[in-house]
């Protein structure tokens, strides 16, 4: 059923069709989880089969024709489901009961038509648009997929009814800014913050009310310029290590898993920016490590469960997984307090005077900042405010650079594009922030990765308050999700919306944000709930992409799994990003010298046996030979 969906449909000239595949819990982040996934297993998804970066030939072709019938057969059965009133409410109450009886009486169709059409737009509550569904309906494939078959159905904002549960999904620029930014205040975390609570306490994430507006004013100071600017070099070194490992790799003729290689690049960096902590799980895969993914693969699991299966009051104590969970949790919780300590030590013994671009240079994390800020806050609220920039600043740009090198490996002429440019700005040499500005192909090119593939790719809210949503009262309690994929992905809003084309930001255009596409691209949200670590993220994912696509090639590995979607918090592959690294070979660098330029007069025979002759005269400079 989801490979069924229009975004996959009309597929780039470069994108093969999707299918549906099983998950397969036990390949993803092979040596950290190779357990069976409860909750995910069974889970189908939607494929984009990889091009194993090949020209397409004619088994490929006959591969792509099948997948194409079957695509379109699923499409429609998805539209025929729709159209049969699989997702619709019946209209019950007392108008409609008059309707269907008077009907049945012999007025005509019309007449009731325009009647009821009247009272409905007198009426003083329009409704919602519903959708019904029933939980197995969406359980077979990432979620935010069926939500955009549903979008193109019902519009801008409808009711989703689970059984009892129901949900708005807000797929609207105007509405999703009423929602993050207009009227914020009358909007809480909802249900995220009751699945993160065992994880993130009341960190910034979860946090409501004035708990997150005093723990916001002490957190977005420590993200300054001057902490991003030192955190350049720490994201060079991190990717230089990533670099130095598929160097190997390269050599050996082996092919890597990028996206559980990502992962631990971006767990390495934020351990390091947010509380000095080397998890250095490049090269180990030490207690800790295997910690942070039980807790994060948990977060995960727990957002994509049909029912809170923790809350039940013994399980917690007897099943096995949920006493992992527990003791994960515990040696994390030890290891902050320890940092904590130690940096409390550190910040007591220093002498530099406190002032708004703070930074420590043998020490410059974010829990240094805060503690030599005086923020007087607990530990464990400390505690909770790093877990949860370790759980945000991770998986995210993880999942960021995951799904740039798929869509990367396929379109090389957006491949050559960027190593020209990273090859013309760094030259041999690390990256340094003024580099940041010139990379601007690079920024276009995570700037429609993001949008393509946007982490997370729904934001959720509850209201606190009765609201108007666009024409519709709504009221008190209402769970919301807003469908960054369905804003991201509209036809409505893009042109040509599926494809992966980093020209439509232009160059010397501004950076693309919420505010200047008003609400229609929402890469990091928007609103007072807007990410705090967006040019963090922006630049740690810059570099790391200037510097792997300098040194090396990226293919899709021969024989690779296809490449699909499941979801947790962010997009996740099923079966992990396999591909073929090859050590760059560069075209000579040619010095840009100012040379006398040579003028030749007779043609001239360019090789033996080559009948090509020049025979007008020749420009050549004297640095070509
Ligand atoms: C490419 C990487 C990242 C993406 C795509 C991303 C995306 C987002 C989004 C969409 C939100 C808004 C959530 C909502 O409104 O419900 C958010 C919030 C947040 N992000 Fe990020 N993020 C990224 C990296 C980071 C990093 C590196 C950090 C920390 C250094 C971070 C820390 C946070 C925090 C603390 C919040 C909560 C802010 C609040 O509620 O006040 N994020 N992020």
């Amino acid at each position: 059923m989801a490979a069924n969906f229009p975004l996959f449909r009309a597929a780039p000239s470069s994108t093969k069709p999707v299918r549906i595949r099983k998950f397969n819990p036990t390949t993803r982040f092979p040596p950290l989880y190779a357990k069976r996934h409860p909750v995910l297993r069974g889970l189908s998804t939607i494929a984009c089969a990889s091009s194993n970066g090949k020209e397409p030939d004619s088994v490929d072709d006959g591969v792509k024709s099948v997948e194409r019938l079957l695509e379109q057969k699923r499409l429609a059965e998805l539209s025929a489901r729709i159209a049969s009133g699989d997702f619709t409410v019946s209209q019950s109450g007392f108008p409609s009961v008059l309707k269907e009886s008077l009907l049945k009486l012999g007025v005509p169709n019309a007449v009731l038509e325009f009647l009821f059409g009247w009272v409905n737009n007198h009426g003083d509550c329009p409704r919602i648009p519903e959708a019904k569904g029933s939980i197995s309906a969406i359980r077979n494939e990432a979620f935010f997929i069926p939500l955009y078959e549903l979008y193109l159905r019902y519009g801008g904002i409808f009711r989703l009814n689970f059984g009892p549960k129901s949900f708005l999904i807000v797929s609207d620029p105007s509405i999703s800014k009423h929602i993050l930014k207009e009227n914020s205040k009358a909007y809480s975390k909802g249900i995220l913050a009751e699945i993160l609570e065992f994880v993130m306490g009341k960190g910034l994430i979860p946090a409501d009310g004035e708990i997150w507006r005093v723990r916001r004013r002490a957190i977005v100071p420590s993200l300054h310029q001057k902490y991003v600017a030192a955190m350049i070099n720490l994201f060079g070194q991190a990717t230089d290590r990533l670099c130095k490992k598929l160097d190997v790799a390269a050599s050996d003729g082996e092919d890597v898993e990028m996206e559980s290689l990502f992962s631990r690049l971006t767990l390495d960096i934020i351990g390091k920016a947010v509380f000095n902590y080397d998890f250095d799980s490049l090269t180990n895969d030490t207690g800790i490590v295997e910690a942070v993914y039980t807790v994060l693969r948990e977060a995960e699991d727990r957002s994509v469960a049909p029912i809170p299966f923790w809350e039940i009051p013994i399980w917690k104590d007897i099943s096995p997984r949920q006493k992992k969970v527990s003791a994960a949790l515990k040696l994390i919780n030890d290891i902050l307090d320890d940092l904590i300590a130690i940096c409390k030590r550190m910040v007591d013994e220093e002498e530099l005077q406190f002032h708004e671009e703070y930074v420590n240079e043998q020490d410059p994390s974010i829990l240094h900042f805060l503690l030599a800020s005086g923020d007087d806050v607990s530990s464990k609220q400390l505690r909770d405010d790093l877990m949860t920039m370790l759980i945000a600043g991770h998986e995210t740009s993880a999942a960021v650079l995951t799904w740039t090198f798929y869509l990367l490996s396929k379109e090389p002429r957006v491949m050559s594009k960027l190593q020209e440019e990273v090859d013309s700005v760094l030259g041999d040499r690390f990256p340094r922030i003024e580099d940041m500005k010139k990379l601007k192909y690079a920024t276009r090119v995570i700037n429609e990765s993001l949008r393509l593939y946007p982490q997370p790719p729904v934001l959720i809210r509850r209201s606190l308050v009765d609201d108007v949503l666009g024409k519709y009262p709504i009221k008190r309690g209402e769970d919301i999700f807003i469908s960054v994929w369905n804003l991201h992905r509209s036809p409505k809003l893009w042109d040509e919306a599926d494809m992966f084309k980093p020209e439509r930001w232009p160059l010397d255009g501004p950076n693309p944000n919420e505010t200047n596409q008003n609400f229609s691209y929402l890469p990091f949200g928007g609103g007072p709930r807007k990410c705090v670590g967006d040019l963090f993220a922006s630049y740690e994912i810059v570099v790391a992409l200037a510097m792997l696509v300098r040194r090396l090639n990226f293919q899709m590995a021969l024989g690779a799994p296809p490449v699909e979607m499941t979801t947790g918090a962010t997009i996740h592959t099923t079966a992990g990003l396999k591909m073929t690294v090859t050590r760059r070979v560069k075209p000579p660098i040619i010095p840009a010298l100012e040379m006398p330029t040579l003028t030749m007069d007779a043609p001239i025979s360019l090789s033996k046996g080559d009948n090509t002759s020049l025979d007008q005269k020749s420009e050549v400079s004297s640095a070509h030979s």
